[in-house]
């Protein structure tokens, strides 16, 4: 079923400066993400903020920052109700801040999960189920014209009922549809996520809520995602823009590296926006196509390194990236730098060992299929999501019924009791901190910021 505004759930108005958090679940590069008890007290949602007043230096701020963050919003504000999915169910706009709440998943994401696994990697059943909501999921997006362009295992999030759902859609991109368009045969039969709608505070109610601060059990996502500026050929507002692997080269040796080598993993990469302007013309030219350099080092396709127009099937790239990793516990590409791992993209092919290939044919045949260098001959490029559906690694799933699974491979514990209790801390005033001067040295000793901000 394609996104529709007609079976979105109705979306509220949030009243942020009633709104206190229990504490953050996790930052990214676009945003703050707290976790936040419903006008009734249960159940939780998730709420992310974008800090207006973040300066271009604290990351890939600024306008363009502020432009992916809307449209984040407006991604969020189509999409249909669907088991993998999530729904937007609120949100806020403030002179200062930009706010959306989502369900919350309380099971954290699924590279956790994979590293909390013995030897780092999940069972060939475990990935044939993730793999299978993460595919109906991309196949909604698609079947609506979204590219997804960010799948990675940080992104495939545990709802409370062990089923995934994607989350981050600050890097995806609206196409047309093609003449091959992608299926529209999506799992959206598929009952809707178990979790139930929390009450958000509207905002004429103003009613605020008697949470104590509790500020620990904090993520710390130092990544952000490889993002440039503007071109698209869909005539949507944009805020990507090509790059060719020299140019991006050239930029990782000027200093790109030292973000990365401050950041928690090479997986991500930092990247900051200008120029790009002489390939507009090829964007033009391109029909189709998205030309942005955007995307998750280890798992940009080659299409996008190579700076040539790409559209749907990077989504299935990175479910062969993916369904690697889960596989293996380190993705196919890896380098010991950015131009090594880009140099991997674009030449070699995946190594499997001869057990995998002899215990995992079918696991083996699916990510050989979809890390096929050239789109056109990629798993999914020609049938879309049902052509991926039908790979033999696939046999028996239930499509239609994925999102009733009773027993997904890991149930997440019930939320702690000590979050339950506790009185939060006001969103708004938490930015508001931030943003205060530094104190004196003599004030620094009892900084209230210390009791409101919590610790890395
Ligand atoms: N619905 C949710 N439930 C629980 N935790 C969440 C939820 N949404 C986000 N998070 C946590 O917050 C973190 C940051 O969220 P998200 O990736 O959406 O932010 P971002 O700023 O867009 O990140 P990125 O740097 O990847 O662009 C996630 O890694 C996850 O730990």
């Amino acid at each position: 079923m394609p996104l529709t505004t007609t079976t979105t759930p109705p979306m509220e108005e949030i009243d942020l400066d009633a709104v206190r958090a229990a504490r953050v679940l996790g930052r990214g590069a676009m945003g703050t993400v707290f976790l936040v008890a419903g006008a009734s007290g249960e159940p939780y949602y998730a709420l992310k903020v974008f800090d207006k007043r973040r300066s271009p230096s604290t990351g890939s701020g600024g306008d363009d920052a502020a432009r992916r963050a809307r449209w984040e919003v407006s991604v969020l504000s189509r999409l249909a109700r669907h088991p993998h999915l999530p729904s937007l169910l609120g949100r806020a706009e403030t002179a200062d801040l930009l706010a959306w709440a989502l369900p919350y998943c309380p099971g954290g994401d699924l590279n956790e999960l994979r590293h909390a696994q013995p030897d780092r990697v999940f069972s060939p059943a475990a990935i044939r189920f993730y793999a299978a909501e993460v595919v109906s999921a991309l196949a909604e997006l698609h079947a609506a014209g979204i590219a997804y362009r960010d799948l990675k295992p940080e992104n495939v999030l545990l709802q409370a009922d062990g089923h995934v759902t994607l989350t981050d859609f600050d890097l995806s991109r609206h196409l047309p549809p093609t003449p091959r368009s992608p299926s529209t045969t999506s799992s959206s039969s598929c009952s809707a996520t178990s979790s139930p709608t929390p009450q958000l505070p509207r905002r004429s109610h103003g009613r605020r809520h008697q949470y104590g601060a509790h500020l620990k059990r904090i993520f710390k996502r130092s990544e952000s995602a490889v993002t440039a500026s503007t071109t698209t050929t869909s005539g949507q507002e944009e805020v990507d823009e090509p790059r060719n692997l020299a140019w991006y080269l050239n930029r990782s040796l000027d200093g790109g590296g030292d973000q990365m080598k401050k950041a928690k993993s090479a997986r991500v990469s930092p990247m900051d926006r200008g120029g790009g302007k002489d390939l507009s013309a090829a964007a033009a030219a391109g029909g189709e196509r998205s030309f942005s350099f955007v995307g998750t080092e280890e798992y940009v396709a080659p299409e996008v390194v190579r700076g040539e127009g790409h559209e749907f099937a990077v989504d299935w790239w990175a479910l062969g990236v993916l369904v690697y990793e889960m596989s293996h516990g380190r993705t196919p590409f890896r380098g010991r730098n950015r131009k090594e791992t880009f140099r991997n993209v674009l030449l070699r092919e995946p190594e499997f060992s001869a057990e995998a290939r002899r215990r995992w044919p079918e696991l083996a045949d699916l990510v050989g299929r979809l890390l096929e260098k050239d789109p056109a001959r990629r798993l999914g490029f020609a049938g879309g999501a049902d052509e991926v559906r039908a790979h033999p690694f696939f046999a028996g799933v239930a499509w239609d019924l994925l999102g009733e699974v009773s027993r997904p491979p890991y149930i997440p514990p019930p939320a702690d009791d000590d979050v339950v209790s506790c009185e939060g801390f006001s969103v708004v005033e938490y930015f508001d901190k931030i943003h205060q001067p530094p104190p004196s040295p003599a004030e620094q000793e009892h900084s209230p910021e210390e009791e409101l901000v919590p610790e890395f």
